[in-house]
């Protein structure tokens, strides 16, 4: 598991990460979500051994990363799938690594059949279109067959193929117990795929919940139906405590579920034509929760308001 404590990064008047502290649990995918320059690529490196910490500590498996006597087999990361040299074909990039670690040649054939690229791992790496550097640099992630696994935006830029690829190798790479931390600035983006949230702004822990919780907390509970006799039931609702609203030829029912309202439907012979509950988005629940420590919302909002008095 990874565990940071206190963690501090100061480049002169910048707090980039400022005290932070939470833990990444095996067998789970552990959101890493905060708005552009809140301060998780910083994070990450730390959590990496790439950058020292101005205070604060970051161990994974109880140990700085660095201090693993082999770190590919502690922690596999994907920090930047385009740092890679162009004429250096996958199966070279990944035989080198694996040569530098003391890992066997086996382990590079391994990671090439698990993110796909046996076919194509001849070729240099300058060729490969954006998915392939990704799934390259997790391939190189893997190769240690590592316990923890920290992904830094890896969706970045990917087709919807790939963002279903990797959403779903984080699924089974939690589902074998390893413990693995993805990165994003779009809730939409991990919604699907995680088990834990941790939030940050400015540097700054924002939230550290579960996702079930973070759904529970922010799902509006509201139901739409549809029905012919919708005025008449309209009534009968709110006799039972509901609120309803009218949308257009729905009706939008609050402080009832979907199952109650069917049942008191079927009671009455009331026809339905549609029952479906729905909730806010959790993007904008997210944006709700970091909107006070957007780095640029300051000048975001003073955009709008000059756009306004020039209408
Ligand atoms: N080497 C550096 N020198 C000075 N400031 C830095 C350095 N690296 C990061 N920062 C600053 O630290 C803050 C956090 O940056 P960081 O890249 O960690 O954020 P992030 O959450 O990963 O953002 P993004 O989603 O845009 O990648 C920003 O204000 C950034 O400008």
């Amino acid at each position: 598991m990874i565990e940071v404590r206190g963690l501090t990064k100061r480049y002169g008047e910048v707090t980039a990460v400022d005290s932070l502290s939470f833990g990444v649990l095996p067998g789970e995918v552990t959101g890493f979500l905060g708005p552009n320059g809140a301060g998780k690529s910083t994070t990450m490196r730390m959590i990496l051994g790439l950058d020292a910490p101005t205070a604060g500590t970051a161990t994974i498996g109880g140990r700085a990363a660095a201090a693993h006597s082999v770190p590919l087999k502690a922690v596999g990361s994907l920090l930047d799938a385009g740092a890679l040299l162009p004429s250096r074909s996958a199966y070279h990039h990944l035989l080198a690594l694996a040569a530098g670690n003391g890992l066997p040649r086996r382990r590079v054939h391994a990671v090439l059949d698990e993110v796909g690229l046996g076919s194509v791992a001849r070729r240099p790496a300058g060729t490969y279109s954006l998915g392939m550097k990704q799934r390259l640099g997790i391939a190189a992630a893997l190769l240690g067959d590592p316990p923890v696994l920290v992904l830094d935006e890896p969706l970045n830029g990917l087709d919807p193929e790939g963002i279903v690829w990797i959403r779903g190798l984080m699924r089974r790479m939690a589902a074998e117990g390893r413990a693995v931390m993805v990165s994003s600035h779009l809730m939409g983006e991990v919604e699907l795929t995680v088990d834990h949230l941790v939030v940050i702004g400015r540097g700054r822990l924002i939230a550290d919940t579960s996702m079930a919780a973070f759904i529970e907390a922010n799902s509006l509970r509201e139901v739409v139906l549809r029905s012919p006799q919708a005025p008449e039931f309209a009534g009968r609702l709110e006799a039972e405590g509901a609120a309803v609203h009218r949308d257009g030829d729905a009706l939008v029912v609050t402080g009832l579920a979907a199952p109650a309202i069917g049942a008191l439907a079927a009671a009455r012979g009331v026809e339905l034509h549609e029952l479906a509950p729905r909730r806010t988005s959790l993007e904008e629940a997210f944006m709700r929760l970091t909107h006070d420590s957007t780095e640029y919302a300051a000048e975001k909002e003073t955009a709008t308001a000059t756009d306004k008095e020039a209408a």
